[in-house]
């Protein structure tokens, strides 16, 4: 069967955050399950670079202004590019431009994704739709209300805190029914609320990870979509995140100064030196070394790691920080960096090569999330043998086996998890784990568990494969 992704990022096109690696991955794990996929995206300079002289395969209503749909092979994925330079033409993030600020005419350029999603899925005679996060959330509105039969929707979220509200004016200029104006459609405490649409209309809503599915359908958890997401928890299921297992392998991995195996972790000493050497940290080989990698933003908890530093530094810890986002957070990671020289280092920006260095190096990762959908880092840091400190929250629960006394006495520990958004508590997991360090055997023993976990796409891609069987068969569904 045929499944058609509708995203505003895809790695190594365009990436932003996880999303990226998701919608960039999924396809080539789903091909081992019997569903092609066709990946739409906005074309976006670098998305257009990468499809050449790719012919246009369909010409769009000209709602939004002309666009029209090309079509390439890039790498692992069938690409349609939405062409419509007037919307995606432009330097900077794809939300965002170069001097900051979201583009005022975000709304007009995500909804004519949704209505480009709608078209080529009827175009493409595809047995169900994919819709990812926000960005595509009016896809489902738009097959709802003006596609000529019924085409199944599956509606992913990755992080419930971003939203897509636009004020009520975009209303009239989207092209749908009057009747789509209404708390069942797409109004959302009178704006236009895109996320919203996405999971009204949507047959099958799935977020990243078991637990979050449920953190989603409190009040604590629901960022003011848990009442939606609970009258329809029929339909809400949590299938985890995986990792492109060949693309992120320790034992071929050209960013890392050596590379290693479960069997063979020896070299990842090299790997620690040359991360102590990139952070101008004290290259002791005995001293706990945690990095943190990840957007500098509230829900990643930075700021509770800042405030947990006098007990890594207590411990004889040293700490690499790789992050980029808030300014304020930025200079304060810069400022412990100099506060503390050899002892914490602060690369600030965004880089692929020296991520992959620190999952490779450091003893164990830090990921401090105050809430967390998946999260991608604790996978990498399994794989790559750091056993991840975790905040007991979303994907991140669902992912790390904590070294409590049972975990240890049945040797099935992968790492350490914590209270949410508690500096004290994280403060406390970093005493256990550099005593869990200090104990070469022991620690030994947790990263061959964790660098053994299988963190790949294979038992998830299963899941979605039988999720879009299950609503293609079912045909598209009316909400009561
Ligand atoms: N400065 C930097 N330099 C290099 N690499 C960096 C980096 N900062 C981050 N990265 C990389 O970007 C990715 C971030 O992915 P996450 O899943 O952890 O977070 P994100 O919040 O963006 O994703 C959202 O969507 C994903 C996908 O569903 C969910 O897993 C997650 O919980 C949700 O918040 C990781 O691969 C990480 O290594």
């Amino acid at each position: 069967m045929r499944v058609l992704a509708v995203a505003s990022e895809a790695y190594p096109l365009v990436k932003t955050g996880g999303l990226a690696d998701v919608v960039g991955a999924l396809p080539a794990a789903l091909a081992g399950e019997g569903i092609a996929v066709t990946t739409l995206l906005p074309g976006y300079p670098a998305v257009l670079r990468a499809i050449g002289e790719a012919p246009a395969v369909l010409t769009l209503p000209d709602r939004f202004g002309p666009a029209r749909l090309r079509r390439a092979q890039v790498g692992a994925l069938d690409l349609l590019a939405l062409e419509a330079p007037h919307l995606f033409d432009r330097p900077g993030n794809p939300y965002a431009a170069p001097e900051g600020g979201d583009w005022p005419d975000n709304g007009e350029r995500f909804a004519a994704l949704g209505l480009a999603a709608a078209e080529a899925a009827t175009a493409l005679g595809v047995q169900a739709v994919h819709a990812h996060d926000w960005q595509a959330g009016l896809a489902g509105a738009y097959l709802r209300h003006l596609a000529p039969r019924p085409i199944p929707t599956v509606f992913t979220i990755h992080n419930l805190a971003f939203q897509g509200q636009f004020p009520p004016a975009l209303f009239p200029r989207l092209g749908l029914p009057a009747a789509a104006w209404s708390t069942a459609g797409v109004e959302y405490f009178g704006s236009v609320g895109f996320l919203k649409a996405g999971l009204w209309y949507a047959d099958r809503i799935t977020t990243v990870s078991p637990s979050y599915a449920a953190e989603i359908r409190t009040p604590a958890g629901g960022m003011g979509l848990d009442g939606l997401l609970r009258g329809r928890a029929g339909v809400v299921s949590g299938i985890l995140n995986g990792l492109d297992d060949a693309a992120w392998d320790p034992a071929t991995d050209p960013a890392l100064a050596a590379r290693f195996t479960a069997a063979a972790p020896e070299a990842r000493a090299a790997n620690k030196a040359a991360l102590q050497a990139r952070f101008g940290l004290v290259p002791d080989p005995a001293a706990p070394l945690f990095a943190f990698v990840g957007r500098l933003a509230w829900q990643k908890g930075m700021d509770l790691v800042l405030a947990a530093l006098p007990t890594l530094l207590e411990i004889g810890g040293q700490l690499a920080i790789l992050g980029t986002g808030e300014p304020g957070l930025e200079a304060q990671c810069r400022g412990a960096a100099a506060a503390h020289p050899g002892r914490v280092g602060a690369a600030i920006g965004f880089d692929e090569a020296l991520a992959r260095l620190c999952y490779g190096g450091a003893d164990a990762v830090l990921v401090p999330s105050r809430f967390e959908p998946c999260g991608l880092a604790q996978l990498c840091a399994l794989r790559y043998g750091a056993p991840p400190v975790v905040a007991r929250t979303g994907g991140l629960a669902d992912t790390v086996i904590d070294a409590n006394e049972m975990a240890l006495a049945a040797g099935c520990a992968t790492g350490l998890q914590f209270a949410p958004g508690d500096a004290a508590m994280l403060a406390g997991a970093l005493r256990h784990a550099a005593a869990l360090i200090g104990d070469a055997a022991l620690w030994a023993r947790i990263r061959g568990n964790a660098m053994r976990c299988d963190v790949s796409w294979r038992r998830s891609a299963a899941r979605y494969a039988a999720l879009f069987r299950e609503v293609a068969m079912a045909g598209s569904s009316v909400i009561a």
